[in-house]
């Protein structure tokens, strides 16, 4: 019987990068005892939470995945959905699923999930390596083969929706149903919960991802512009009106319309948008002309539209144009679980970006993470995290790189007790005052849009 290594090619061995995800540490450890001696870089992980931040951040050539982890013994349901996940993030991910319970029925349907094949646990050194060499040397000739693309249209695999909670767990599976369908979506959720992403992601699992997808922030559409800009206009139809001009519902047509701070608008604008929906077209300012609309509607508010409705402030017969289906993107504080998660997927994009050596989160400062409320959601989170990576040193973040002291107090954004609104209040006044109350760069340090800025002045009255 010729020895195991002879059974590997030279370049598998020089260039192979293999990852190896199970829980059983014992299965882990004689895998990379054996896979070392073959591979150029075998990493192993026993946490399969780990599995994006890896798959984002490192570039493996086979992932060799376990099907069954704690959850359930033997279905192989939890195998099938982090390799749906890893597909999802980096679609030409060569996965090879293992498993103690399969059978060949199992073995195929890994194979349509997207798997490029599977072993049976506890395995034949030859015939897992000679699975591995083939997986690393497709691998390796598809990429070779593939013309680097500099003009790639934005994918949601390049914008992944991190997050494997109960809640969004199911708020994906209802995606999953409702995005091919052309029904008119109303995201609900609080500010920096992922509205907008999750629109996007949206239109790229609709049949819509090839045509545009055109997104609007109503609320910093001032009165004068919100008619021209959506609807568009034709030459003299006002002052500045100095040639045609399409407005952002003809440009999105064919694709999607994203109408974000939907509850923002006034009642007179509210009947305008009903019109355009109920004709299905839409006429250019000072034309008489209506062009056919053929576009998939999703809004977003972060206001309770429902009691909107109820006082009159929101139109009921527009209301229910939006909403056929709602979706509730939940605050960060009741999805503690993608926490971690979250902040390994933003720790992995600044590490990259700003070519710094932190790779791992303090233990201290992972419990830091989890306790903490995150009234701004994952774009407060994804902007600790960035400031942290920038601040760093080492190769582990630290909870004083994440927690900073605030000028205007003693204790750190971790310290419980304060109060959320009065910490939001400091934390806008010392924008404004650091960018001399210019309001585009006061949003942007604070990670908000204009238009939430604007409404949190009005609120806190400042
Ligand atoms: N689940 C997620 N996975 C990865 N990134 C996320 C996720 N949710 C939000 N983000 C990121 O957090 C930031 C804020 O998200 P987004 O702009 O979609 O929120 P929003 O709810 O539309 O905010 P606003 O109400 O203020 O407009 C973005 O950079 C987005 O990419």
């Amino acid at each position: 019987m010729p020895s195991t290594k002879n059974i590997i090619s030279m370049s598998a061995i020089q260039t192979g990068k293999i990852l190896i995800v199970d829980d059983d540490v014992d299965v882990l450890r004689a895998a990379r005892l054996l896979l070392k001696r073959h591979f150029a870089v075998v990493e192993f992980e026993k946490n399969p939470q780990k599995i994006p931040y890896l798959v984002t951040n490192f570039d493996f050539d086979v992932i060799l995945l376990d099907m069954n982890f704690t959850r359930d013994l033997s279905s192989g349901k939890e195998g099938f959905e982090w390799l749906d996940k890893i597909l999802d993030i980096k679609p030409d991910a060569s996965v090879v699923l293992f498993t103690a319970y399969g059978d060949v029925e199992m073995a195929v349907r890994a194979i349509k999930a997207g798997a490029v094949d599977f072993v049976l646990k506890p395995w034949e050194n030859e015939k897992l390596l000679a699975t591995l060499q083939k997986a690393v040397e497709n691998r390796q000739n598809k990429q070779s083969a593939t013309p680097t693309l500099s003009n790639k249209p934005v994918t949601n695999n390049e914008n992944p929706m991190i997050g494997d909670s109960p809640a969004m767990k199911e708020l994906m599976d209802t995606v999953a149903r409702v995005a091919a369908t052309d029904a008119n979506i109303l995201i609900l959720g609080e500010n920096g919960t992922g509205k907008d992403l999750l629109a996007r992601h949206i239109h790229q699992l609709s049949h819509r991802a090839e045509k545009p997808f055109v997104s609007v922030d109503l609320g910093a559409l001032s009165e004068t512009l919100f008619e021209s800009e959506l609807f568009g206009h034709v030459k003299g139809a006002f002052t500045d009106a100095r040639e045609d001009r399409s407005g952002r519902f003809e440009e999105a047509n064919g694709g999607t319309i994203f109408l974000d701070e939907i509850g923002n608008i006034s009642l007179p604008f509210q009947a305008k948008l009903l019109t355009v929906l109920q004709n299905r077209s839409v006429t250019r300012v000072g034309s008489n002309k209506p062009v056919p609309l053929d576009v998939r509607l999703i809004c977003a508010t972060n206001r309770n539209i429902g009691q909107m409705a109820a006082q009159y402030l929101f139109r009921q017969d527009l209301l229910y144009r939006i909403n056929t289906i709602e979706l509730h993107l939940p605050p960060l504080r009741e999805r503690k679980e993608d926490i971690v998660m979250l902040a390994e997927y933003f720790l992995g994009i600044y590490r990259k970006k700003y070519n710094r050596p932190v790779a791992f989160l303090h233990e201290t400062l992972i419990t830091q993470l989890e306790q903490y409320e995150w009234p701004g959601n994952v774009r407060e989170l994804q902007h600790a995290i960035e400031r942290a990576v920038i601040l760093s040193q080492g190769k582990t973040l630290m909870p004083k790189d994440v927690f900073v002291k605030t000028a205007s107090s003693n204790d750190s954004a971790l310290d419980t007790g304060f109060n959320l609104e009065e910490m939001e209040r400091n934390m806008i006044n010392q924008a404004l005052k650091k960018h001399n109350g210019n309001i585009t760069e006061a949003a942007k340090e604070l990670g908000l849009s204009r238009a939430a800025l604007y409404r949190r002045l009005e609120k806190y009255n400042i």
